[in-house]
């Protein structure tokens, strides 16, 4: 198995879980501590990406391309990435985030749009950048579809290309069958992407690994969206165990997750009832904090929305039928009466 190249996401998938709250000191010190540990990437910017700073998705207190600007200055040897959904961004954010000095793209899409990401595959490029394709939702999708869609990021000019697990909805079994597809069809790196609705994203990640990935992702203290991710310090530990020396030192990673990021959590990021049903039922972790806003507004129960959207097989983009879902709850609750 090789030694992985780990990508820490808690100031972009973090963001959906401090409700884009992040400050420009908030940013320095994380980067500075991540940085000085050693982690080779760090992802920043919008939790839905760049541009997603609106209603549908939820607004930032701070503007990304200023949070992004003090990752850049801040970081000595981590390279800052940013997520980037299309839809959501536009090729004018794009090139504002590459004139700040990011230097990789992460180019996420429902794991059966690839087509749709070619045009910013292209730019990225002739920004010179790395760029990394995202298969969301990919628990959603067998491993040969996967392998098409992967292929088509490939051809568009993809170092990479991830294995979503964006409702924290596959088993073991699931993350084996999708990575070893996807090192099997492709030329290019191979990722996985975890979060821990079912308990599984340490688990999951170590198998991606055993599986051929090339690159995997983390959080400090696990927050992300929904029920989180794999917790950066935990992997490093893991990798460290299975004598897979990272380099990333674990001391200065343990104290920025207890010192800094712990407090920052608004709600500690558990597998409570809403996150279980939502990875059981298969639905986006970054619902989360909209269902549970509409469960309080109608009075229903979250877990109840989280498994009619998991059987309309709701995506991102589709917050709207959180809305539609909760209403329609509440009506059959008052009918019941
Ligand atoms: C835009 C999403 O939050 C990307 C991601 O982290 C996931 O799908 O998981
Ligand atoms: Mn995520």
């Amino acid at each position: 198995m090789k030694i992985p190249r780990l990508t820490d996401t808690t100031l972009r998938d973090g963001d959906h879980a401090v409700s884009h709250s992040y400050t420009p000191e908030m940013v320095r010190t994380i980067v500075q501590n991540l940085d000085e540990a050693g982690v080779p990437v760090i992802e920043v910017s919008h939790g839905s990406g760049l541009n997603g700073s609106t209603i549908q998705q939820g607004f930032s207190k701070h503007s990304e391309f200023d949070l992004i600007k003090v990752a850049v200055e801040t970081a000595k040897q981590a390279k800052i990435a940013s997520l980037f959904v299309p839809g959501i961004g536009t090729s004018n954010e794009l090139r504002q985030a590459a004139e700040l000095g990011i230097s990789i793209l992460r180019i996420a899409v429902h794991c059966t749009e690839a087509d749709v990401t070619e045009q910013y595959f292209r730019l990225a490029k002739e920004l010179g950048l790395e760029a990394v394709g995202f298969l969301m939702m990919s628990h959603t999708q067998p491993a040969n579809v996967l392998v098409e869609q992967a292929k088509l990021m490939e051809s568009y000019g993809a170092d990479c290309v991830y294995v979503v697990d964006s409702a924290g909805a596959l088993v073991q079994s699931g993350v084996r069958e999708r990575v070893s597809a996807l090192k099997e069809a492709l030329s290019i790196e191979v990722g996985f992407h975890a979060h821990n609705n079912l308990g599984l994203a340490i688990g999951n990640t170590i198998t991606a690994l055993e599986a051929g990935a090339d690159q995997i992702d983390g959080t400090l203290r696990g927050l992300g969206a929904g029920a989180g991710n794999a917790p950066t310090e935990v992997l490093v530990a893991v990798l460290n165990k299975m004598n897979l020396d990272t380099g990333i030192n674990l001391s200065i990673l343990m104290d920025v997750a207890e010192e800094v990021v712990a407090p920052l959590m608004q709600t500690p990021i558990v597998i409570d009832r809403d996150n279980l049903s939502s990875g059981y039922a298969g639905v986006y972790n970054s619902f989360l904090l909209h269902v549970r806003h509409a469960a309080e507004k109608f009075g229903v129960k979250a877990s109840e929305i989280m498994e009619e959207l998991g059987k309309r097989k709701a995506v991102a983009g589709q917050e709207d039928w959180i809305l539609d879902v909760a209403v329609e709850l509440a009506k059959k609750k008052v009918l019941k009466v």
